[in-house]
C-alpha cells in the first residue's frame, strides 16, 4: 500500500515532470519549430485524434502549425513534419534505407501485429540541434516476430527480402496478363447493377466498390474471386467491417495493444465486443485456411506449374518458391501478408471510384466528353479492349489520374526512418533515426501546383507543358510505395470504362459530403453522416 502511494503521489509525477522537461530543452529535437505542448507529450495528438469532434482532427492542427512555423515541425516529441512539394523525393527514396516508423506502420498495414520499435536519440557534440538515433548497426535492429508483414515490417532490410517476392506479381505486364480476371469481376458488378435497374433500387456505391476491390484482391491473392459482389446489395458487411476498423486507427496509432489484446480473445466475444474486427477475423481465418492449403501444397510436392498454364498459380506460390528463409514462410506470415493486400487494396480503391462517380455525375460536360471518348475505344459496350488501348485514350487517363489527385485517399502522416542518413532541410539537420514525415494531401492539393486544387479538372492532365505528372503521388513513391499501383490504375481504369460505357446514371440523394474529407484515419474519412455517393442505373446502352 506504501509503495502504491509513494509510486502514485511522488514518482510517477517526478517522472512526467522530467520527461517534460527533457522534450522541452533537452530532447535533440528541441530546437525543431512547432507547439511545445506537441512537443511535450503524444497526448496532443491523441486529443485531436481520438477525443476532439468525429475525430481525426490532427492533420488539421498539424496544417495550422505549418501556417504558424513553417515548412519543418515538430508534431510529436520525436517525429519531424515536412511540407515541401520539392522535398518528396529525398525523403521516399529509391536509393537509400528507409526504416518504418512503428506507430505508423501498425496504423496502416499491421492494425493486428506488429511491434513498435524504442527511438534512441544520441547527442553529437556538433550541433545543439542534431542528434543520433541509435548506431547504424542498431538500424533496423527490432526483434521482428515472424508475423510482422511487408506493409507493416520496420526494418528496411527485412522489408526488401519480403517485397522482391512479389513485386513480378504486381508489374505492368502481370496485371495486362489478369485483365480477363479483373474483367469477370466487374462483370459480376454489372449483373448487380443491372438487377437494381430492373428493381429501380438506390445503389450505394461505396459498398460495390469495396465488395469489387476484396474481389479483385482475393482473384489475384488466391486464383478465385469471393464472390460478394454476387450477394444481395453486393455483401455491405465487408465495406462496414474494413469502414468499422479504419475508425479505430487513430486510436490504434496510439495504443496497438489494445487490438493486441482483443485479438487474442475467442472469436465469439470479439464478435460480440467489436463486431467489424470480429468480421475482419473471422475473413482471416479465411485466409489462413487458404494459405494452410497452399503450403499443403507444397509440404506434399504438388506444386502448380511455373510455366503461366495453371491458373491457379498466385502470388503465395511465389513467395513459397522463392529463397526466403522458412521462418518467413510460415501460415502466420502469409496470412498476414493476404490479410494486408485486403487492407491496403480495397478501402483506397473504392475511395477512388466513390469519386469519380460523384464528380463525373455532378460535371456533365466532363462526363459525356468522357463517353464520346469511350464509345470510340469501345464500340461493343460488352466488349472491353486492352488496357494498354485505355489507357491510351487520352481523356479517360486524366480523369484517372484528376481522381487520384482530387480523392486522396490516403490522409495520414507517413513518417519513415532514414536509419543512418542525417537528411537536410534548408538549415535544419534532422538528426540520423528521427522519424521524419510528409502528407500527400497537401501535395496533391497544392494550388502553386495545381492551380484551384478542390476543382476536378481532368484537362490539367491534357496540356503537356504543364506536367504535373512528377506531383501526382497518391501511391507514395519509393522502396516503401505503393505495391499494388498497377493493379489499382487496372481496376480504376476498367472499372470507369466499363460502368459509363454500359449504363447511364443519375444521382441520388447525394452531396458534396460524399467526398468532402473531414477526418483521417489512416484513409480519408468523410463526414460520419455521409453515404458516399448514391445513383439510379437510368438505363443500359446496346452496342
Ligand atoms: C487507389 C488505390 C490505392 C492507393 C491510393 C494506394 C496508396 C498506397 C500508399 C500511399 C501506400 C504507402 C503506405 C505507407 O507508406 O504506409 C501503399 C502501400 C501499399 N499498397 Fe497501395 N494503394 C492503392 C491500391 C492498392 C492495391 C489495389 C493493392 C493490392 C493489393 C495495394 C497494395 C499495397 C501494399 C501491399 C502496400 C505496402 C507496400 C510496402 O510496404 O512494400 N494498394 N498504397
Amino acid at each position: 500500500m506504501f509503495s502504491f502511494l509513494l509510486y502514485t503521489l511522488f514518482l510517477w509525477p517526478s517522472y512526467a515532470v522530467a520527461l517534460l522537461v527533457y522534450r522541452l530543452y533537452f530532447h535533440p529535437l528541441a530546437a525543431f519549430p512547432g507547439r511545445k505542448l506537441a512537443a511535450a507529450t503524444r497526448w496532443y495528438e491523441f486529443y485531436f485524434d481520438c477525443i476532439k469532434g468525429d475525430g481525426g482532427q490532427y492533420m488539421w492542427e498539424v496544417e495550422r502549425m505549418h501556417e504558424e512555423y513553417g515548412p519543418i515541425i515538430r508534431v510529436t516529441p520525436n517525429e519531424i513534419k515536412i511540407k515541401d512539394i520539392e522535398y518528396y523525393d529525398s525523403l521516399y527514396s529509391t536509393s537509400q534505407p528507409r526504416d518504418k516508423y512503428g506507430p505508423s506502420a501498425k496504423m496502416s498495414g499491421t492494425p493486428l501485429s506488429g511491434k513498435h520499435p524504442p527511438i534512441k536519440h544520441r547527442r553529437t557534440p556538433v550541433c545543439s540541434h542534431t542528434h543520433r538515433g541509435g548506431t547504424p548497426q542498431d538500424a533496423g535492429k527490432t526483434d521482428t516476430p515472424s508475423h510482422e508483414i511487408a506493409f507493416g515490417t520496420e526494418p528496411h532490410a527485412l522489408h526488401k527480402i519480403r517485397r522482391a517476392p512479389l513485386n513480378p506479381f504486381f508489374s505492368k505486364r502481370a496485371v495486362a496478363a489478369l485483365q480477363p480476371r479483373i474483367e469477370e469481376i466487374i462483370d459480376d458488378l454489372c449483373n448487380g447493377l443491372r438487377g437494381c435497374m430492373q428493381r429501380n433500387e438506390v445503389v450505394e456505391l461505396r459498398p460495390a466498390f469495396l465488395s469489387l476491390a476484396i474481389d479483385v484482391v482475393f482473384r489475384y491473392s488466391f486464383g478465385y474471386s469471393l464472390g460478394a459482389l454476387k450477394k444481395p446489395d453486393f455483401s455491405p458487411q465487408w465495406n462496414d467491417a474494413i469502414e468499422g476498423t479504419a475508425e479505430a486507427a487513430p486510436l490504434t496509432k496510439q495504443m496497438s495493444g489494445i487490438v493486441q489484446y482483443l485479438q487474442k480473445l475467442p472469436l465469439p466475444i470479439i464478435r460480440f465486443l467489436h463486431p467489424n474486427l470480429g468480421r475482419l477475423l473471422g475473413l482471416r481465418q479465411v485466409l489462413r485456411q487458404q494459405i494452410a492449403s497452399i503450403i499443403r501444397l507444397y509440404d506434399n510436392g504438388v506444386l502448380p506449374a511455373k510455366d503461366g498454364s495453371s491458373s491457379e498459380r498466385t502470388i503465395f506460390h511465389a513467395v513459397m518458391e522463392s529463397d526466403l528463409p522458412a521462418s518467413e514462410k510460415t501460415e502466420e506470415r502469409l496470412t498476414d501478408e493476404a490479410f494486408a493486400f485486403i487492407g491496403a487494396g480495397t478501402e483506397t480503391t473504392k475511395q477512388t471510384l466513390n469519386a469519380a462517380f460523384y464528380y463525373l455525375l455532378t460535371s456533365p460536360e466532363k462526363l459525356a466528353r468522357l463517353r464520346e471518348e469511350l464509345a470510340r475505344a469501345m464500340p461493343d459496350p460488352a466488349v472491353c479492349p486492352p488496357l494498354h488501348v485505355l489507357e491510351g485514350a487520352g481523356y479517360l487517363s486524366a480523369v484517372v489520374k484528376e481522381t487520384l489527385r482530387i480523392t486522396t485517399s490516403v490522409t495520414s502522416r507517413l513518417p519513415l526512418v532514414a536509419p543512418t542518413q542525417e537528411l537536410k532541410y534548408g538549415r535544419w539537420n534532422i538528426p540520423a533515426g528521427t522519424p521524419v514525415s510528409m502528407d500527400f494531401r497537401s501535395t496533391l492539393l497544392s494550388p502553386a501546383h495545381f492551380p484551384d486544387p478542390l476543382t476536378f479538372a481532368p484537362d490539367r492532365w491534357l496540356v503537356p507543358a504543364d506536367k504535373p505528372d512528377r506531383y501526382l503521388v497518391p501511391f507514395s513513391r519509393g522502396t516503401r510505395g505503393c505495391l499494388g499501383q498497377n493493379l489499382a490504375l487496372a481496376e480504376i481504369t476498367l472499372a470507369i470504362a466499363c460502368l459509363f460505357r454500359r449504363f447511364d446514371f443519375a444521382l441520388h440523394g447525394t452531396d458534396a459530403r460524399a467526398v468532402n474529407v473531414t477526418r483521417d484515419r489512416f484513409a480519408a474519412g468523410l463526414d460520419r453522416g455521409s453515404r458516399g455517393t448514391r445513383v439510379r442505373v437510368l438505363r443500359e446502352f446496346a452496342g
